[in-house]
């Protein structure tokens, strides 16, 4: 099966069992700086649709928390479902949310490139946000309004002046693990940083996700749901909280 890799023993999603994270006094705050300019374009890759940013210089970075240094933000993206009972790679208690943003950074402390950090054990650091459904997200409207022009596979438009911290909750909680890219090339080099408190959006941004395509244009359309890997056994791991 293509979504298993031979010999992965740190696999991502998996389920976060609450009871059974490890609170950890020594893990520090996370530190998020975002320079909105940094902001370049948004794309349809046929897997999800993406916001990328300009990774290289030191403008949008994360320190702390479990980091042993900074990391550079390149893109982030998200996973949802066709309907509001799943959604999201990652499971609290065995819970789906209706979808989740991942945050994807690299190393650019120990690694030349992103695509070099990307087969590195301590290569990438992705913070998982759940959304769930709620009240309309005001910072998430922009972005949501910038969809139809990205409706099909390989399209892509300018985007720019984005601060993604409004899309991080203000809780500071969070549990962290080793794991791994959930989509192609699957690499174990992954230090999940998972926020505990979800932000909230409505129904039409939802369904907003929900209206872009997997395919290409003038290809018959497939509409782009469930894009979301299965969950994957937590082995020997341990998944650690910032909160008691
Ligand atoms: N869903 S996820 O956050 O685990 C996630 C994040 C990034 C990626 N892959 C990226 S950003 O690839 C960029 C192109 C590339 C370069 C070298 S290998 C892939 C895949 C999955
Ligand atoms: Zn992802």
């Amino acid at each position: 099966c293509p979504l298993t890799i031979p010999g992965g023993t740190r696999q991502s999603p998996i389920n976060i069992q609450w009871r059974d994270s490890v609170y950890d006094p020594f893990l520090k705050p996370l530190k998020i700086s975002y320079d909105p300019t940094t902001c370049l374009h948004i794309w349809n890759n046929g897997y999800s649709f993406l916001v990328e940013f300009d990774d290289s210089t030191d403008k949008s970075i994360i320190v702390g928390g479990p980091l042993e240094n900074q990391y550079r933000l390149k893109q982030f993206h998200f996973h949802w479902g066709a309907i509001n009972d799943w959604g999201s790679e990652h499971t609290v208690d065995s819970k789906f949310y209706p979808a989740e943003l991942h945050l994807v950074h690299w190393n650019a402390v120990d690694y030349p490139s992103f695509e070099d950090a990307v087969m590195e054990g301590n290569g990438l650091a992705v913070i998982g946000v759940f959304l769930k459904l709620g009240a309309r997200h005001e910072g998430l409207q922009t972005l949501v309004d910038a969809l139809p022009a990205v409706r099909h596979k390989d399209t892509v438009i300018e985007f720019d002046e984005f601060d993604p911290s409004c899309l991080i909750p203000s809780c500071p909680d969070y549990w962290t693990y080793a794991g791994s890219l959930t989509t192609p090339p699957l690499t174990e080099s992954v230090t999940w940083i998972i926020k505990k408190k979800p932000i909230e959006v409505d129904e039409d941004q939802l369904e907003a996700f929900r209206t872009l395509l997997f395919t290409s244009d003038g290809e018959e359309e497939r509409r782009m749901v469930d894009n979301f890997r299965p969950l994957q056994p937590l082995m020997n791991r341990t998944v650690r909280s910032s909160f008691q």
